[in-house]
Parts: C-alpha cells; structure tokens; sequence
C-alpha cells in the first residue's frame, strides 16, 4: 500500500487538503471555501470554528473520495494564512472574538500610536516587521482590550493565542498541543527574530501576557499526534509546520540564498532566501524567519502586497464583470492594452514599499472609449505593477540582481498577466508544473521530520518546468508604461 503525506493548506478564503506521493506529485485535492466578515470599513474577519470544521471536512473528504485509508498517510504538514489572530478560551476551547484577518485594518489607531510614542524602530529592530496593522501583536492587543473580561482571564493564563497553525493543531490534538513555528511566530511583532524568543519589551509595550503565547518550535519535527477521534482512530503525526509564503519558498525549493518567489493568491507575496543572512531593508521589505530546519534559522526578505487575486473576486463579485476568475483573462485579451487606464487596488491601504493604510483603491485614465475589457486588463497589470515595486525595492537591499522569477498561487494559470509580469519586469518567469507549492513547502517539512524524504537536495530534483515566459516588450515600452503606474500611485495616496 502506498503512504502519502497530507498537507493542510489553510488560506485566506479557502481550505485545502492536498496528498502528496512519493515523487511530490499531487495525487488529490480537496477544498472548501468559508465566509469574509466585514463588520466595518477596512475589517475583515473569519470565524475560526467555521476553518476549524472546514479543516475536518477537507480531511474526511480528501481521503474518501480516493478511497485512500487514514493509516496511509505517514505524516501531516501545515501550512497557513500567517498572522491571522485567533484568541480562545483554554478550557472551553471557544474562541472568544472572530478571527481577525491580515488583511484587517481595525487596530490602525493602535498602530498610530506605537508609531508617535517613538517605537517603530524599536520593533523594527527586533522583529524586521513594521508597526502596522497587518501583524499579529495589535490584533491580540485589541481582542483584550475590546472582549469584556479578557485581560483579567488572559493574565491568569486561561487564554490562548495563536496563528491558524496554532489553532488548527490545538483542535486537531483536542487541546494537547500549543505550539507555532518560526516561520509563523517571526509574523506577529512579538518574536525576536535574532533572539529566537518572544520579546518582553515588546509584549509589555502591546500589553500582551506571555502565558498564553505558543511555544515555538522548529519548522519540521514531531509537534504531536492527531487524536483518533479526528482521524479515523489513527493517531498521525503533525510533523511540518510553516506560514503559506514561506512554504511556498520551500515548495518552490528556493534553498539557495538569491532565490525568490513570488505568490500569487488572495494577496501576493515575493521571498527572497537570505540564507543565515537577516538582511535589513531600508525600503519597506520585512525581515523573516523563512523556516527553522536542520538545528538552524534560515531568513528572508519579503515584499508584501495586500490586494492581488482578490482585486479579480471585486471584478467578479463586487463589478460582476464576469462569473469565474479566469475569464479575466479571455477579456482582457480583447485589447491590446488598457490606453492609459491605471487601477490602484488599495482597497486596505498598500504595503511594501509604501506601507500606507489610509489610501483607498483608485482608478485613472478614463475615456468614454474606455471599455470593461480595458478595466479588466488595468486591474490585471496592477499585480504585475505591484510586484514591480517589490521587486525594485529587494533588488536595491538584497544587492542582488533579479535573473528569474519562480511564480505560484491561483492566479498564475493567467498566462496574459505572466506574460505582461515578465515584459514589465524584463526577467523570464518560471511556472513549475505543481503549482501548489505551499501545501507541497508543507508536506516537504512533514516528510522531511518522519523520513518520507531525506532531504533538501532530494526534493530539489522535485522541481519542474511547466512554462517559462520571456520578456518581449522594448525598453522603452516597459518604462512608459511603469512611469504611469508610479503617478497613478501617487495620486491615489494624494487622496485621502
Ligand atoms: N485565471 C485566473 N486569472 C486571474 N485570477 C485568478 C485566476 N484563477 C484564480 N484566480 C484568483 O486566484 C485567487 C485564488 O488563489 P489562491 O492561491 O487559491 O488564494 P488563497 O490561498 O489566498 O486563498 C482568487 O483571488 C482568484 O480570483
Ligand atoms: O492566503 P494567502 O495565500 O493570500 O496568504 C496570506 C498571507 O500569508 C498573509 O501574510
């Protein structure tokens, strides 16, 4: 009978559960999508015990539509949404406030005020993030301080936190196992990164009790066991454990420090491996722990952008423009460009390297010519306009000149905007054959702690083309078009 290894992929709007064989093929995907709350402008927040049940239909679901029995699968891996704030009650297992998103913009004023009380470099220093509201620390910060008697049950260590892997395999061993790894913690302001360790002036300027923090550990190795009453009565290790973009890099296997990818999902997030090297950006990129393996820390730098793929679902679900996301692509062939239409997605501000949460998305350059086709495409290229700025700004810190872009994430089967990615760029860009590479970065981990693969240089040969994109637009061309991209930034972040 063949063993396998099960990933769990718990994403911003969906959760999967993918099988892998041997050779890191995908032999079967499950998944199921799960509601957005948007209580208030520029929130965004998630029921974590609808993932939680998603999490366990996924599983059942995976499994019995290949008919494959729970003892074949040798280990699971976890991969997930990274700084996403889940707060809950240990003895009731409750969580006590929805699931505040990274997305969410609800603790700004927080953010606001650890800015202009002088600590930004201080958490700059110690954590390679920046005081904004997309990390962890403020979301905890405000559960306690908006939940009515959360503070007082959170000193008296009644409380957990946790990211979604956390959560995820608390429920998973029914409440054995509290713990996170380096990757996740490095994305919640409260981490040391050099240290190694959860930092105490920081956690006292965010008001945050270091009892109900997870333990952190290593990216791969035993974590703990799966109870049998949610797994068929097999107990089955929890053996990797990774934030999906970090993940990705490992999927993607980009071991070698210059290599990057880029992932295109929900938002999109480019990682460059630095090696043992915590490079520090002057240029909005973060500093993060890439994973914890082999009894050392690898880090990363990492370019984020908040709107990606989800720019598509407004197009799809908010304009009604089309039915299905990848009909994005059949219209925006139509033309042959957007005539000077530039769309700025910032509908919760703009990350790296403007990290700017007050501007709103914006659109430039109408004409009563303007058709949706245009829009459509304008919406497109601003992904591939955004990744530009990331990719400016890495090449300037890392000193590392880009040769090649490694891509993944739903929104890669576009093959217009991985055309139009690699003229703006002026780099090829690499599609590899399994494009689900954050769940594959996960099962890597998993399998790599029991044995099912020996290591990074087995994986590596893993790796394969599906198709590479070469740049084919001038110089000239390509700069015209990126000048207009810079003043429609502008003027949105005018507007305010
Ligand atoms: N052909 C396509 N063209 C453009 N966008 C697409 C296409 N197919 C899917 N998408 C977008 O990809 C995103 C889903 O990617 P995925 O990697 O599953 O995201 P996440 O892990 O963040 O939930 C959605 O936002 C969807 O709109
Ligand atoms: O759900 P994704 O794939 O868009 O990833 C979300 C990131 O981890 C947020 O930092």
């Amino acid at each position: 009978m063949e063993n396998y290894i099960l990933a769990l992929d718990q994403g911003t709007t969906s959760t999967r559960a993918i099988l892998f064989n041997q050779k890191g093929k995908v032999v079967h995907i499950a998944q199921q999508e799960f509601k957005q709350y948007f209580p208030k402008t520029g929130w965004v927040e998630h029921d974590a015990n609808e993932i939680w049940s998603s999490v366990l239909a996924v599983i059942a679901q995976v499994l019995t539509e290949k008919n494959i029995q729970p003892e074949q699968i040798a280990a699971i891996g976890i991969t997930n949404q990274r700084e996403t704030t889940v707060v809950w009650d240990q003895k009731s297992g409750n969580p006590i406030y929805n699931a505040i998103v990274w997305q969410s913009r609800q603790t700004a004023e927080i953010c606001d005020k650890l800015k202009e009380d002088g600590h930004a470099e201080l958490f700059r220093n110690k954590t390679g993030l920046l005081i904004d509201p997309y990390f962890s620390g403020t979301k905890v910060k405000w559960i306690l301080d908006h939940v009515d008697g959360a503070r007082e049950k959170a000193e008296k260590g009644e409380l957990l936190f946790g990211t979604i892997d956390t959560w995820i395999i608390w429920k998973l061993t029914e409440g054995a196992v509290h713990v996170t790894d380096y990757s996740n913690a490095s994305r919640t302001l409260m981490y040391n990164i050099y240290d190694l360790k959860w930092d105490e002036e920081l956690l006292e300027l965010l008001d945050v009790p270091i009892a109900m923090l997870p333990k952190v550990r290593p990216s791969s190795e035993i974590y703990g066991y799966v109870s049998k009453k949610n797994f068929f009565g097999v107990e089955v290790p929890i053996a990797g454990i990774a934030g999906d973009q970090q993940a990705a890099l490992f999927g993607q296997a980009c071991f070698t420090p210059g290599m990057v990818k880029n992932t295109y999902g929900t938002g999109c997030f480019m990682l460059m491996n630095t090696g043992d090297r915590a490079v520090k950006s002057k240029h909005g990129l973060l500093t993060t722990i890439a994973w914890g393996i082999d009894g050392k820390v690898e880090y990363a730098l990492e370019g984020s952008i908040f709107v990606a793929g989800s720019a598509i679902q407004w197009l799809r679900d908010g304009l009604r423009m089309f039915q299905h996301s990848s009909e994005s692509e059949k219209y925006a062939e139509r033309v042959d460009s957007t005539e000077g239409v530039y769309v700025v997605p910032a509908f919760v501000g703009l990350g790296t390297p403007y990290w700017d949460s007050d501007v709103r998305g914006a659109v430039f350059g109408l004409t009563r010519g303007t058709t949706k086709e245009h829009f459509i495409r304008a919406t497109l290229e601003s992904l591939a306009y955004q990744t530009k700025d990331v990719c400016s700004a890495m090449e300037t810190d890392s000193e590392i000149q880009l040769k090649s872009l490694r891509v993944d994430g739903g929104v890669v089967k576009n093959n217009l905007l991985m055309q139009f990615q690699s003229d703006i760029l002026n780099v090829p860009v690499e599609r590899p054959s399994v494009n689900e590479t954050t769940a594959l970065g996960a099962a890597y981990l998993a399998g790599i702690a029991v044995g099912f693969w020996k290591n990074k240089e087995e994986i590596e040969k893993h790796w394969n083309l599906e198709r590479r994109f070469e740049p084919t637009m001038s110089a000239e061309k390509r700069e015209e078009l990126y000048q207009g991209w810079k003043k429609a930034v502008n003027a949105a972040r005018s507007f305010k």
